[in-house]
Parts: C-alpha cells; structure tokens; sequence
C-alpha cells in the first residue's frame, strides 16, 4: 500500500506563501509527476511529502494516517535526487544494502534483496566496483537500487535524471518507467522536462506559483487543457497563441499546436516571413514571424525546404484549436 493524500497543504517561509492549499490524493501504485515553472514549489511539496520541510498548515496523509509530525525516517518513503549522494568508500552492493543494514536486517536477507535490486537495474556486475568507477547513469541506477531495497511506501524522485546526457536520460527514463510497472509501487517524480512528464505520468500535476493549476492524464492535458497557462506549458514546441480579434474569432487568444499548422507558400488564413529554420531530421520547425501575433512556431513532419526572409502562410486547424478568454480560461465553443 502506499496512497497519498494531501489536504489544503500550505507552506510559507516568513511572509512568503511558497505552496497554497494545495489539494491532491494520489493513488495506490499511480506514477504522479509534478511539473511547473521554476521556483513554483515542486521541489517544495516534494520535501514537505518526504518530511525534510515543516508543513506550515494542512495536512499530509500516506496510506490515510497524518504524517505531518512523523520524521523522514519513518514515513516508509525512499527519496531520489538529482546527486546521488552514494558514499565513495563503498561499493555498490555496500552502497545499496547500508539502509537495511542499518535497520539490522541479516546479512543474507540483505545480499538476496541486494541482487534482485541489481537485477532489476542491470547492475549485476558493477555490484563490486566503487561510485567513481561508475559513470553518472549507472550510478544514479545504484542510488534507485537503493531506494528500491528499502520497499517504500512512497518513492519520491526530484529531477532523478537532469544530470546524465541525452542518451542516458533517454535509456534511464525507460528503466524507471520498466520499474514501476514491475514494483506496482507509488511514485511522484518533480521534472521539467517535457517528454518525462508525458512519458512517465500516469497523472500530470500542473503547479504554477504553489497551486495546483490542473491535473490530469498526460494526453487529457496536451488535448483539454483547462487554461492558458496549462496549453502553453505542456507540449513541446509550445502551443502558439494567435490574436483572437485579429483573426476575427471568438475570445482573446487563440490556441494553436505547432504541429496543427498547415504551412503553403501560395496562401493561406495568416501571412509571414519565415525567421528562423531548425531541421531536426525527422521533423522541421520553421519560425514565422506574422504581425500582430508575434512568432509562430510550425512543425512540419520530415525536411522543408524553407529559407529565412521567405514569405509563407499558416492556417490553424480550427478543429484543433483552443479558444482564450481575458482572464486565461479556456472557453467553450
Ligand atoms: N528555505 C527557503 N527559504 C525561503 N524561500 C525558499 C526556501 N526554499 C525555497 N524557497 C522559495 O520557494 C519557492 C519554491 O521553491 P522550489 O524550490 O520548491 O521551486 P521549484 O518549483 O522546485 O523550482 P525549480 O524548478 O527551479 O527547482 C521559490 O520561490 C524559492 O525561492
């Protein structure tokens, strides 16, 4: 078991209120990642779920007992950083074990634990070998594997992955999302990146200034954002606002995906000259600058030949697009 529920949390250093009555249950075995802008709290709220941060009012909740005086140690939690914090004297089976030692399991509880871990990691044969003999993504699987040994209630990862190049957070990511669907276990994951929030999320929690703008399944989200500042956050390119009036629709902006454009250079509902190309090989983004909507993001499936300073036309797929009103609210059309 291992369900969360918060309840009208809030959290203020000195006079600054950091995390607004933030309401929120996570499920029992749900993959729940926290997204938002930098300094919003994400990291916060991490912390206070962990017990590393006083909860200033509300209440925190894991499998329905209130935690808010209970110490990190005995939340049944298991934490995982960006740094992985491993002790360099120790090898990785000494590395992964220490938490059990030090809660005086036997020794040969803690190897079998140990190698099932390193197994499920791919880890087996690095179990003898020091951190510095490791590279970053190997030894951010070690500081998982130990994570995993303990059997949490709750995992708490907070941006496990933005230390290790592409490639490995790429192959990392995939090990975490294999995890979780071996261990069933509950897991709230703190990222900015896009494509782990979309990738790993069973549901999205949108936090902007410590509350919770809206939370749903990574697709709910990217097709029924419920404001403005959730269709421009979630989605990679990000969604273009056009100017509603200007282009004679309904609300103050309209809401269109770069990839629900159609690009021509003969015609087409919005006039521009193409400021900007980036060939990406499988896909093309051309930036078009068109008065009075500013820079409007295409993305194109494939090459496009497409030069800067030549004139092109954009038209929205109306039936994708989504209308804003003055006060960033979506409305229904
Ligand atoms: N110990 C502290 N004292 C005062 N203010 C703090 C403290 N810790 C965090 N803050 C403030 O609380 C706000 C939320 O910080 P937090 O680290 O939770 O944001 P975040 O969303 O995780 O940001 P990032 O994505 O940049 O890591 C920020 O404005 C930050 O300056």
């Amino acid at each position: 078991m291992g369900n969360l529920t918060l309840d009208k949390v809030c959290k203020s250093f000195g006079t600054v209120d950091v995390i607004r009555e933030v309401d929120l249950a996570v499920n029992d075995g749900e993959f729940c990642v926290f997204v938002g802008p930098s300094g919003c709290g994400k990291s916060t709220l991490l912390r206070m779920i962990a017990g590393l941060e006083d909860i200033t009012s509300g209440e925190v909740k894991i499998d329905g007992t209130v935690v808010n005086t209970t110490p990190p140690s005995q939340r049944e939690i298991a934490m995982v950083f960006q740094s992985y914090a491993l002790y360099p004297h120790l090898n990785v089976r000494d590395n992964m074990g220490l938490g059990l030692k030090q809660a005086g399991q036997p020794r040969a509880q803690i190897a079998q634990t140990v190698e099932r871990a390193a197994h499920m990691l791919d880890l087996e044969s690095y179990l003898n070998r020091r951190p510095a003999e490791l590279s970053g993504g190997q030894r951010q699987r070690v500081a998982i594997g130990r994570a995993i040994v303990r059997k949490p209630k709750l995992f708490l990862f907070d941006e496990p992955l933005s230390n290790l190049d592409a490639a490995l957070r790429v192959q990392t990511r995939i090990e975490i999302a294999n995890l979780h669907r071996e261990l069933g276990a509950t897991m709230i994951y703190v990222t900015h990146d896009q494509v782990e929030a979309m990738t790993l999320a069973d549901r999205i929690v949108v936090l902007r200034d410590g509350r919770i703008e809206q939370v749903g399944a990574p697709m709910e989200l990217y097709k029924n954002p419920a404001n403005e500042f959730v269709a421009g956050f979630i989605g990679s390119p990000k969604m273009n606002f056009l100017d509603a009036p200007a282009l004679g629709v309904a609300g103050k902006s309209l809401g269109i995906r770069p990839e629900h454009l159609a690009l021509s250079r003969d015609a087409g509902m919005i006039e521009g000259r193409v400021s900007h190309v980036e060939q990406l090989g499988g896909e093309t983004l051309i930036y078009l600058r068109a008065d009075p909507h500013g820079l409007i993001t295409v993305r194109l499936f494939g090459e496009h030949a497409a030069e800067v300073n030549d004139r092109a036309f954009v038209t929205p797929d109306m039936a994708r697009a989504f209308h804003f009103g003055a006060d960033g609210q979506r409305l229904s059309m």
